[in-house]
């Protein structure tokens, strides 16, 4: 089973409009809204993809419902440990650009991290836990190396696709997967990156510092995937981007949902990518369908 963790579940309300001007008044051209935060995003496209899973977090109020409910309709199986307060909601404006507003989301106590812990404690050995996604101002920062630190004593791997000091602090408790995109890597090295090619050291560096491996995204330039002892890099496949929010979640999902099934990291590696690039060129996250039709298109190099 793949759990997924969301601290900070959101309903992402996706909002277009023509010529987006501050100080203005729009009227909509298209408004969309889906559940989401990252572990939920991962569990929602392991669902389409046939791979057990079970999206676990925090939700509450009328927004919770709706995550937990459009979840259900979509059959993927959620045990949320209920708080008081609505669930955030993630506003995307798009309009040429996308400009993305999320919010910090209802405070969270030390009894419902206690709750959280004890579902965590019952998570069966040989089981892979994905935690992602913002940690609320009311959690300690250092939460994901908690979690990884107690599910890798129990035999338990961890994804951890998370920026800044909780990412940081994550990978001193040497998690099974990181996912950084550009942005979360210039961020952690304060640097800036321009290429693929630049980012590699980056990537390799994240190894030597405890990561056991790192997927370095960085949208349409490429990514690469770093291991102990080898590199590989994968070139995304053309195609017009609809709708970039949640492509680094399938990326993820589509790596680790197939590395389940497979142990194969250089062709989960392969799906993840043609996984991510599927939900870009999507609306809402990527089908199944989709990504097979994309896969044939990731060109994967080891170097
Ligand atoms: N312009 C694009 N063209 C094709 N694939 C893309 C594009 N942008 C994103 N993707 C796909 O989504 C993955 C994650 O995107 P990225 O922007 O790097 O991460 P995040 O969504 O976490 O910011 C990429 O590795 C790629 O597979
Ligand atoms: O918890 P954060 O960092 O605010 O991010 C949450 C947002 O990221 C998403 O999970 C999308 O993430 P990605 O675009 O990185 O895949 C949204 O569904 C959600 O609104």
């Amino acid at each position: 089973m793949i759990y997924t963790v969301t601290l900070n579940p959101s309903v992402d309300y996706i909002v277009e409009v023509n010529d987006f001007q501050t100080g203005h008044l729009h009227r909509m051209k298209r408004e969309e809204k889906f559940p989401g935060g990252k572990g939920i995003n991962v569990s929602r496209v392991l669902t389409r993809m046939n791979v057990p899973t079970k999206a676990l977090g925090f939700i509450g109020g009328f927004t919770g419902d709706y995550i937990k409910e459009t979840l259900q309709e979509e059959g993927t199986s959620s045990a949320f440990i209920s708080v008081e307060g609505d669930s955030r909601i993630n506003i995307k404006l798009k309009s040429g650009q996308e400009t993305e507003i999320n919010g910090d989301g209802p405070s969270i106590t030390e009894f419902h991290i206690k709750k959280l812990f004890q579902q965590l404690e019952a998570v069966e050995e040989g089981s892979i836990v994905v935690v992602g996604g913002s940690i609320p101002s009311s959690l300690p920062r250092n939460l994901y190396e908690m979690i990884v630190r107690t599910c890798s004593q129990k035999g338990i791997r961890v994804v951890v696709d998370a920026s800044g000091e909780a990412l940081r602090q994550a990978i001193l408790a040497q998690p099974f997967l990181i996912k950084p995109n550009q942005y979360e890597l210039e961020e952690l090295f304060e640097t800036k990156i321009h290429t693929l090619e630049e980012a590699i050291p980056f990537g390799r560096k994240l190894v030597e510092m405890g990561a056991q491996h790192v997927i370095v995204s960085m949208g349409a330039l490429g990514a690469a995937l770093c291991t102990d002892n080898r590199v590989y890099i994968a070139h995304v496949p053309p195609g017009d981007v609809i709708n970039s929010i949640g492509a680094g979640d399938s990326l993820v999902a589509g790596f680790i949902g197939t590395y389940w099934r497979t142990n194969d990291k250089e062709e989960a590696f392969k799906i993840g990518v043609a996984t991510g690039s599927a939900t870009a060129f999507s609306h809402d996250l990527c089908t199944v369908e989709h990504v097979q039709q994309l896969v044939g298109k990731v060109h994967i190099r080891e170097i």
